[in-house]
């Protein structure tokens, strides 16, 4: 249980510049008990829309602590959607429209004093293609610190602790300064994935984060995502089911028009699936 002995906490809107709105988050306290043992994301009965359309429904999901969940399913059956709506990403759409609870420590992210860009630097963010920003590779990683006030000497440890744990930092320690834009591929997406983990999140959201990298490149971010489960709770969205089968400690399985048909423990789903939608999908009847 991450219960921390009080009460819910808000998360603090008191401040309207965004880059120090984040008070009560920036600790590492806990923000409330959650509801479940073990749960630090609970998603329940949550529907998201995209004007008249309706992409997810009645979502329930208790994501655990520190542990890699995959969300897998065909294509257009919610996964991103899913994934997105967990850090209010989903704000950013203009048409997008959501009904329902998701909770981070017990606290709903959808409430009104929740501010989104505090919250998403507990749960960060790591995209299909690497994005890195046309900068050095110590200021993409830097550039999330700096915003947040931090002072010259707490940027450069978080910087390289960052580049430590995305297990780049071997690789690009003497070119610092160099553009993040001169990596390969794998390595821009370690080192977007650096970025997402210098500001300490406690969740990192990935979207498919290896699907334009080649088989060398791909197996490193797989072994990077065992290891910063470690750490923080990883949620990633897959196309690929022996990634998934690899790599994640739970899988949801969601299917098309938006439902999440089952989620249980991946060994489970893998090997005795409860339902035959779920054995068809994942033996390539249909996806
Ligand atoms: N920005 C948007 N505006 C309108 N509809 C959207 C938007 N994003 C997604 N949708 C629709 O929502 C549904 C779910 O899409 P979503 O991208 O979440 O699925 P997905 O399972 O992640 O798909 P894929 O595996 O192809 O990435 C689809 O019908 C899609 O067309």
């Amino acid at each position: 249980m991450t219960a921390n002995g009080g009460g819910p906490r808000t998360v603090s809107t008191t401040e309207s510049d965004g880059a120090r709105s984040d008070v009560s988050m920036a600790d590492n306290a806990p923000l409330g008990t959650p509801r479940v043992d073990d749960a630090v994301i609970e998603s329940r009965d949550l529907d998201v829309f995209y004007g008249d359309d309706q992409a997810l429904h009645g979502i329930d999901m208790d994501i655990p602590e520190k542990k890699v969940t995959a969300l897998i399913g065909p294509s257009g059956c919610g996964k991103s959607t899913f994934l997105r709506s967990i850090n209010r990403m989903n704000d950013l759409i203009d048409v997008a429209r959501v009904e329902g609870d998701l909770y981070f420590h017990g606290k709903n992210v959808y409430d009104d004093d929740v501010d989104p860009v505090a919250l998403r630097r507990k749960i960060g963010m790591v995209f299909q293609k690497p994005n890195p920003f046309p900068k050095s590779i110590f200021d993409n990683v830097a550039y999330g610190l700096r915003v947040q006030g931090k002072d010259d000497g707490d940027v450069e440890k978080q910087v390289r602790t960052a580049l430590e744990r995305a297990a780049l930092l071997e690789e690009v320690e003497d070119q610092l300064d160099s553009s993040g834009l001169d990596l390969s591929g794998g390595q821009q997406q370690r080192l977007c994935i650096a970025r997402a983990i210098a500001p300490d999140p406690e969740v990192i959201l990935m979207d498919e984060p290896a699907s334009a990298l080649d088989p060398v490149a791909t197996s490193k971010i797989e072994d990077l995502v065992e290891e910063l489960a470690k750490e923080y709770t990883v949620v990633i969205v897959t196309h690929n089911m022996q990634q998934a089968a690899r790599i994640s400690d739970k899988t949801a399985v969601f299917l098309t028009g938006g439902h999440l048909v089952e989620f249980d423990d991946t060994n489970k789903i893998f090997e005795n699936p409860e339902s035959d939608r779920v054995e068809d999908y994942i033996t390539g009847k249909f996806g």
